[in-house]
């Protein structure tokens, strides 16, 4: 398609996060002449080519996503998601976008639907957070083997992966597993519900542990292992793949045309990796929300026995690519305090928490965000608290403590995950970490990022999975060439702010503490 057809090129995104999801309309518009499109200095190499478009965004619809517990289990509201994305749709069009190109969904990884062999799904997706799989991740690590595992899969061992999922159901006898005729992951499943078409889209796949890494199919070896059907997985299919269009009955009900559906990179840390402002080409990511994913982007799977050791995982990206990277657990915590002083009746805002942690000591003690306690803990400020008292450290009393605790040992740990990464990567040292997603905003952990670091942050842009959803699309659709041509785009829409390290001296001090601490 030339980029004359392309003169406003609408796509829908929709981006589902832990704790909500957004409808996102994306334009893709030509520049004025004379703009040269591409001001944004990251200060990481030199500016990139002209570029004759810039892509805008407007938030159509928001929704929470408010987890279900029934019983002793926890599920996501699969069909109010399914809702409130036919509510963006709607909304799309009341906004005034009435000629929709293609519409896509990205979400969170690792959980799934059970279809029947007529299509009905056979229960409400269980929360990766759920207890079903505690203990299972290391019984299947003795089963396996951890390094066979690995040496495959290339994945992170995460103990709600949906491969330890899979083997609580089949260990308890499932009825639902029995009757299972396909397996979708959510934005498959999510997708099938609007188009009747299943498709199984391969960078959200390969967070299942159960893909091989060096083919990128199905490991049969590994579900033959595990007693899975081989015939419950689809094909993994590339993300960028057209995935049919709205079905009739949705196109009736909705009252819209038949928009196409793109399967982007379903998973939305490959969106917010795709939407990485980088001008150079090899370079460093924080995709910041619930979780913190730190890592780059690599060609090859790094299946080494670092890797194994620092839990690292190279989980499928945009274009053929691995996301080397480690999961760290993210503004979850502050999420989580804020929840349990909520409940108490203490209401903070975010800005507010962010605010009082400003003001508190700094460095009063550490935690190690990833401590497995931090997981899904009954009340998290009492859990830090534990860690704290566990470590012969300060016990925080107050929400601004606790909260400055969080966020500064977040930070260090960044610089551990991002030092790792480095020498993962062959042992190059990147200029600074390119930081995207929602948790930008919460500049205080941006600031602490370059301190703790030592060098530059470049934070933007904080919409970054469904930035990397929009981008995709266009690609398939034909109106962007590449993941360069996408990324100097999003650079020129949406430059990024810049945070230069300072305090140095304190902050070097304040790391090996941590890392005596922590035990890194
Ligand atoms: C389960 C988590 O959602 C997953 O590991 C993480 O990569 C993610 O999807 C963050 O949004």
């Amino acid at each position: 398609m030339s980029r004359a057809a392309c003169a406003a090129a609408t796509a829908l995104a929709f981006d589902l996060g832990a704790s909500s999801g957004r409808a996102v309309i994306g334009k893709l518009e030509p520049i004025d002449s004379g703009d040269d499109g591409d001001q944004a200095n990251t200060g990481a190499g030199a500016p990139g080519p002209a570029v004759a478009r810039r892509l805008t965004v407007e938030e159509v619809h928001r929704f929470p996503n408010d987890p279900v517990q029934v019983g002793r289990h926890l599920h996501w509201d699969i069909l109010r998601l399914l809702h409130e994305i036919k509510q963006g749709i709607v909304k799309a069009r009341h906004a005034g976008h009435h000629a929709i190109d293609s519409l896509a969904i990205d979400s969170w990884a690792v959980d799934f639907g059970l279809l029947d062999a007529s299509g009905q799904l056979l229960s409400n997706p269980r929360h990766y957070r759920d207890h079903q799989t505690d203990g299972l991740m290391e019984e299947v690590g003795t089963l396996i083997g951890r390094e066979p595992l690995f040496a495959k899969t290339g994945i992170q061992f995460l103990p709600f992966n949906t491969i330890y999922q899979l083997y609580a159901l089949k260990k308890r006898g499932s009825v639902q597993l029995q009757q299972a005729d396909k397996l979708l992951m959510i934005p498959d499943l999510l997708r099938y519900f609007l188009t009747g078409v299943m498709m199984s889209e391969s960078t959200n796949a390969s967070t299942t542990q159960l893909l091989n890494a060096r083919t990128g199919e199905w490991d049969a070896g590994l579900l033959e292992r595990l007693q899975l059907q081989a015939s419950l997985l689809l094909p993994p299919v590339p993300a960028g793949t057209r995935a049919g269009a709205l079905s009739a009955e949705v196109c009736a009900e909705l009252g819209v045309p038949a928009i196409p559906v793109i399967a982007v990179g379903e998973h939305d840390t490959a969106s917010a990796v795709a939407a990485v402002p980088a001008a150079e080409e090899h370079f460093a990511y924080l995709s910041c929300g619930t979780w913190s994913l730190l890592g780059t982007e690599v060609k090859e799977p790094v299946l080494s026995r670092q890797a194994l050791d620092w839990n690292f995982t190279n989980e499928g990206g945009v274009n053929g690519t691995y996301r080397l990277l480690r999961n760290i657990m993210g503004l979850w915590l502050v999420q989580e305090c804020k929840r349990a002083w909520d409940k108490a009746g203490l209401s903070l805002s975010f800005p507010q928490l962010v605010e009082l942690a400003e003001q508190a000591e700094p460095f009063a003690a550490f935690i190690d965000p990833d401590d497995a306690g931090f997981m899904n803990p009954v009340h998290m400020p009492e859990q830090i608290q534990a860690y704290c008292s566990r470590t012969g450290q300060y016990l925080p009393q107050s929400p601004g403590e606790t909260i400055r605790i969080v966020l500064e040992s977040l930070a260090l740990q960044y610089r551990v995950v991002l030092e790792r990464t480095e020498q993962l990567a062959g042992g190059r040292r990147f200029n600074g970490l390119h930081m995207v997603g929602g948790g930008i905003n919460n500049r205080l952990l941006c600031r602490f990022t370059a301190n703790a670091i030592g060098r530059p942050v470049w934070a933007g842009p904080a919409e970054g999975s469904a930035i990397g959803n929009l981008v995709v699309q266009y690609m398939a659709l034909g109106h962007i060439s590449g993941m360069q041509e996408a990324r100097t785009m999003i650079r020129a829409s949406f430059p990024p702010d810049t945070y230069m390290p300072e305090q140095s001296g304190e902050w070097e001090q304040a790391y090996a503490v941590f890392r005596k601490i922590t035990g890194v």
